[in-house]
């Protein structure tokens, strides 16, 4: 099974594992347990629209550099497709097309009524102006007015990006067609039609599938111990809301580096900190230093990945000495290291499941928008709460019926889904 458009690119990945590579493995093997014919498999194997667009723009000191915009489109078999949009220099169109089939099986998985997509721009976002990001992002939305719109294709925030650069995406598609818009990206500010809880929605529903994991262990959050690689949007959130269910969070990391104590951080000191120095936890005092690698292997009961892919790889997985392994990030752990860490009784909460929570939400958000109804935040929470766990018990309940793992239960749900659905609308055979 082969996407050749997708696949004939150079690779450039963290660590030479192909991201887009390791999603069609994982499609092939849940395929297999299901059986699929390997002709739904070739057709699910390739993303239905892949669009680079050329972004001019002109720097504060009047250079003037093009960067390239990429949206891929895999699916919209269930519904629109729905994904984030990445800024991040190690962005490559093979990242994103993995990125994009991963939300496909993601939305199918919780049970919302979309396909998938991503986007995303090769840049270091720390590397330019407030006024440079918006003219960057307001290109790049110009350049996909055709290909995007609230019932077509709805992008939202994914690393580098956030409620700012929704808001700048909104602005421009709907000066573009003449009237406001909302609905065409999830994860804006309250302002403009954002709701209420998106921003923690990602690492609530992290914190809520390792909380019914480890109830299903016959334990509880309390005093378990967590290390959690990234402390952005999605790791921030999950910090906070773990340490306020009384887990002791012993070590974070930023890109810059991060922090280990033993007796757990004080997680609302260490976010001011964070706050007033570049996103960086590196430096916050009565904590020791500790760099990405080491923080992976630290002992503990729960380890969240929460920043970029093929963190936990052949190389460093049985260092690893988490019970419980939470993928809040995409893709955090290869498929060799996956088996590997399954092997040896490690719960895996595979990517689609665990970081489900922020495009829960962001559907949650489309809903309001479109319903001209939005709720306060204690009804979103509940509302995402209800999918996530449902979705949890659904993946347990197929690893118990098919004898699986919990991510090969997950992907065997989404992907049969999808399946399913291409079936029933006589796109296949
Ligand atoms: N924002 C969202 O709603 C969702 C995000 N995700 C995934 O969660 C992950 C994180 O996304 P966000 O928190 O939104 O991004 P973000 O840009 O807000 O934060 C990323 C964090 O990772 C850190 N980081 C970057 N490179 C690192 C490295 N080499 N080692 C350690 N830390 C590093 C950054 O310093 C930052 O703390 C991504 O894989 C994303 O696709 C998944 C679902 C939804
Ligand atoms: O909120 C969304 O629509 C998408 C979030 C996302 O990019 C992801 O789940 O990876």
């Amino acid at each position: 099974m082969v996407s050749t458009s997708v696949r004939s690119l150079e690779n450039h990945s963290p660590a030479h594992i192909c991201p887009f590579d390791q999603a069609c493995s994982y499609l092939e093997w849940a395929g297999k347990e299901l059986k699929l014919d390997q002709g739904l498999l070739e057709i699910l194997s390739h993303p239905r629209k892949v669009v680079t667009v050329s972004i001019p723009v002109k720097l504060d000191d009047g250079e003037v550099r093009v960067l390239a915009g990429h949206r891929v489109q895999h699916s919209d078999v269930l519904g629109p497709y729905k994904g984030g949009i990445r800024y991040h220099p190690a962005v490559t169109l093979r990242e994103v097309s993995a990125l994009a089939m991963l939300m496909t099986w993601k939305c199918a998985l919780v049970g919302i009524p979309y396909g998938g997509a991503k986007g995303g721009i090769p840049i270091d976002p720390k590397r330019y102006s407030v006024g440079e990001l918006e003219r960057i992002s307001r290109r790049y939305i110009s350049e996909l007015i055709k290909d995007i719109g609230p019932a077509v294709d709805i992008p939202a925030p994914d690393m580098g990006t956030s409620a700012r650069e929704m808001a700048w995406m909104m602005d421009t598609y709907s000066v573009n067609v003449g009237h406001a818009v909302p609905g065409v990206v999830t994860g804006k500010p309250l302002s403009i039609g954002g709701s209420r809880g998106r921003e923690m929605a990602t690492g609530r529903g992290v914190m809520i599938v390792v909380r019914e994991a480890l109830a299903d262990q016959g334990k509880s959050l309390v005093g378990v111990r967590v290390v959690i690689q990234g402390f952005g949007n999605v790791g921030c959130a999950a910090a906070e809301l773990l340490h306020q269910e009384g887990a002791k969070v012993i070590a974070v990391s930023t890109g810059a580096g991060g922090v280990f104590s033993q007796t757990g951080l004080d997680i609302p000191a260490l976010k001011a900190y964070a706050a007033n120095n570049h996103k960086s936890v590196a430096g916050f005092p009565q904590a020791t230093p500790i760099s990405n690698a080491d923080l992976l292997t630290l002992p503990c009961d729960v380890l969240i990945p929460a920043a970029l892919e093929n963190q936990i790889t052949e190389e460093n997985v049985h260092q690893v000495k988490a019970q419980i392994v939470a993928e809040a990030a995409n893709g955090p752990v290869t498929l060799e290291a996956n088996l590997s860490l399954e092997a040896r009784g490690v719960t895996v909460l595979p990517d689609i499941l665990a970081n489900a929570g922020g495009v829960v939400v962001s559907y949650l958000e489309w809903v309001q928008g479109l319903s001209y109804v939005f709720w306060d935040e204690e009804r979103v929470n509940r509302e995402m709460e209800h999918l996530m766990v449902q979705a949890y018990r659904q993946v347990v309940q197929q690893s118990k019926a098919r004898q699986v793992t919990l991510r090969l239960a997950a992907y065997t749900l989404g992907v049969g889904r999808v399946a399913q659905a291409l079936t029933d609308r006589g796109l296949y055979p």
